[in-house]
């Protein structure tokens, strides 16, 4: 390719990616939950691994200042990847684009994130929309309107780990649980798990209301890895285009 990185977006790589075909299965309509099964090739999720190996550092969540700090709810890895030098990872920004519609810009996402789970590491109950309204201004894009959790890598082995949903009712038929993307064995009572199967993924929308008011319901959890290794993906679209700086800034969108 002749693109130079500096200009590529996801629009330039759609030219020259080839989407799997993935099916989507709707799992809750409010808040509006769906699954993906096959949202990444396996050539992706080798390309993403191998982009990113080096670069994990310790997570951070938004403090109660909205500055980017360790926690310890948060205690995986992670790294961001700029879809817009990465031509593997523009045709993924294009992809999660192309299933919201033709009014999703470029420019509403926020670099794709990476985050590593090891046995013991999770990331407890938190939102994805900003609760504090001081870090979802204009220029900052407003709030994250959608989530993608896309389960890059999976460790044979690994066990726990799962995407949980406290306050979504599980759907019941069982092929949810039989094809292996609904955890069946725990409680009711917990709300809805999604277990981690690499490729798949898991898009929500977190606002809610004409306003746009953040989702309470959309509550959820890494819940911890009890053994194995877990790789997932971040894919935010914020309800406006982000500035330019802003996208390219590692705080305070990096949590
Ligand atoms: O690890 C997971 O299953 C979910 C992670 C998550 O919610 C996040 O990084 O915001
Ligand atoms: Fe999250």
């Amino acid at each position: 390719s002749t693109t130079d990185a500096s200009t590529t977006d996801a629009s330039t790589a759609a030219a020259e990616c080839t989407h799997p075909p993935y099916r989507v299965y709707k799992v809750s309509s409010s808040p509006l939950i769906l699954y993906l099964e096959g949202f990444l090739t396996p050539g992706e999720q080798t390309h993403l691994l191998n982009a990113t190996a080096s670069r994990f550092r310790r997570s951070v969540v938004a403090g109660s200042d909205g500055a980017a700090q360790q926690s310890t709810i948060r205690t995986s890895q992670s790294t961001d990847l700029d879809h817009h030098a990465d031509n593997v990872a523009a045709c993924i920004a294009r992809r999660a684009l192309d299933l919201q519609g033709f009014d999703a810009r470029d420019a509403q996402l926020e670099p794709l994130q990476l985050v590593r789970y090891a046995a013991g590491e999770e990331y407890d109950v938190h939102t994805d929309w900003l609760a504090d309204g001081a870090y979802a201004t204009a220029p900052n894009g407003g709030n994250r309107a959608t989530s993608f959790f896309v389960y890059v890598h999976v460790a044979a082995g690994t066990t726990g780990g799962g995407t949980n949903f406290p306050l979504v009712v599980a759907p019941r038929d069982g092929r949810w649980c039989a094809r292996g993307f609904v955890e069946c064995d725990a409680p009711y009572a917990s709300g809805l798990t999604f277990r981690p199967v690499a490729g798949n993924a898991v898009f929500w929308e977190n606002l809610a209301g004409g306003g746009g008011e953040g989702d309470a319901r959309t509550e959820h959890a890494g819940l911890p890895l009890t053994s194995g290794d877990k790789v997932g993906m971040n894919i935010w679209t914020r309800q406006l285009p982000l500035s330019q700086e802003a996208r390219r800034r590692d705080v305070p969108l990096d949590f």
